[in-house]
């Protein structure tokens, strides 16, 4: 690895401007610390880039997310961009961007933040020891399957998406599933509609042929309609979670509330040669502009491109840690605060200051993995 961390930030819309400088602020100290010297390159991308370009994702970027030693993406998106023909919607250039980067698994770990256990709306018995990683299908399944169109009929009109995976999108997506587990605490919750739909009955009847590979891991299967409930009722028992590219987009939203906000989720997705970190939130277009958006997630996820792109395990840690001992004390946006009048009530940038100057070199172990 070089003296050098070359990233791409791409802000993209709504609060993806004010929460990836944060991170990068973060980010730019680890480096720092570490002997590193960051070099960052921001391009436009989704409404952005449509507004510049004409294009949600244009090949110059492209070129520039694959010459990079990792990318840090905001979020895309905004009712302005509404009337657009699909492929040129903002979320085209992030599913694009997914698919030309080879970004199959995404990776979202769910863990309590103790200091938080008050700001979620679970009861703190319930969630105290959750520990989750989602490990989602990215680059299959609905959100890219073809025919996908909005057609005439003779009584009015209909809309199609197609749901396919094939078994090498399973097995790949399983090993890293397994994988993690093996690091983690050696149990697979499989979530599929098998009882309904053949693109399950198929990811079932692989993850099952390939579980063989890991006898030391436990292996369940779990209708996602069941897993949706029991993440509310007892979301400690699961360990590792995948699943396919919807249930698993649908599953980690909700799943978010067990730490407080959707403000506090990170991701990284992962390919073979490239790999992409970003907030599990959307461009939340209702708070953007107002230096009021949570930046934690978005720094979380900047942690997990410490540790997993640019070969900084320590950084990953210390940032974790900053985080935590932020919470501890008492420091809280908007989302996870439960006293509107307290005085470590923080807007966007105070919060990502306090993560900053939280930056302690004396470490416990980590939070995630
Ligand atoms: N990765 C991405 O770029 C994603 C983009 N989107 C796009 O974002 C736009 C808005 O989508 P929504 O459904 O509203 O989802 P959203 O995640 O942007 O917002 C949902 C709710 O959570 C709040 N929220 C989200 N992030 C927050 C943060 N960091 N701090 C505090 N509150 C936060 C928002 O204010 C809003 O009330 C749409 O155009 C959608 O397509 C949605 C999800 C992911
Ligand atoms: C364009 C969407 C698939 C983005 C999203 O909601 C996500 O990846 O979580
Ligand atoms: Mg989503």
């Amino acid at each position: 690895m070089s003296v050098t961390k070359n990233i791409v930030v791409l802000p993209g819309d709504g609060i993806g401007p004010e929460v990836t400088s944060e991170a990068v602020k973060i980010l730019q100290a680890v480096c720092e610390r570490h002997g590193y010297k960051l070099e960052t390159e921001s391009y436009d991308v989704g409404g952005a880039s449509i507004d510049r370009y004409g294009r949600p994702l244009t090949q110059e970027t492209l070129e520039a997310c694959k010459k990079a030693d990792a990318v840090l993406l905001g979020a895309v998106g905004g009712s302005q961009w509404d009337d657009q023909p699909k492929d040129k919607r903002p979320e085209a250039a992030l599913l694009g961007l997914r698919k030309e980067l080879g970004l199959y698994a995404n990776l979202r770990p769910i863990k309590t933040y103790e200091p938080l256990l008050q700001s979620s709306p679970l009861k703190e018995e319930i969630i105290k020891d959750v520990d989750i990683m989602i490990v989602r299908e990215l680059t299959g399944g609905i959100y890219f399957g073809r025919p996908r169109l909005i057609e005439k009929t003779n009584t009015g009109e209909r809309g199609v998406d197609t749901l396919v995976y094939t078994t090498e999108e399973v097995e790949r997506i399983v090993h890293t599933a397994f994988e993690t587990a093996a690091v983690r605490n050696r149990k697979v919750t499989s979530v599929d509609k098998a009882n309904v739909l053949d693109s399950s009955r198929l990811w079932r009847r692989t993850v099952k042929k390939s579980a063989k590979q890991w006898p030391e891991i436990t292996l369940e299967h779990m209708l996602v309609d069941n897993c949706a409930m029991q993440l509310v009722r007892a979301p400690s028992q699961f360990d590792v979670i995948v699943t396919a590219n919807m249930f698993g987009d649908i599953l980690s939203d909700e799943a978010s509330m067990i730490t407080g906000s959707i403000g506090m989720l990170p991701s990284a997705s992962l390919g073979k040669e490239h790999a992409m970190y970003e907030p599990v939130h959307g461009s939340a277009p209702d708070i953007a502009g107002e230096n009021k958006a949570n930046p934690l997630a978005t720094i979380a996820s900047v942690a997990l491109m410490c540790r997993y792109s640019l070969d900084m395990p320590e950084a990953a840690l210390e940032i974790e840690e900053a985080i935590q001992t932020t919470l501890k004390d008492g420091f809280r946006t908007g989302d996870i605060s439960t006293d509107p009048s307290s005085e470590y009530l923080v807007d966007t940038e105070e919060m990502g200051s306090a993560v900053l100057k939280h930056l302690n070199p004396d470490l416990q172990p980590g939070t995630f993995l």
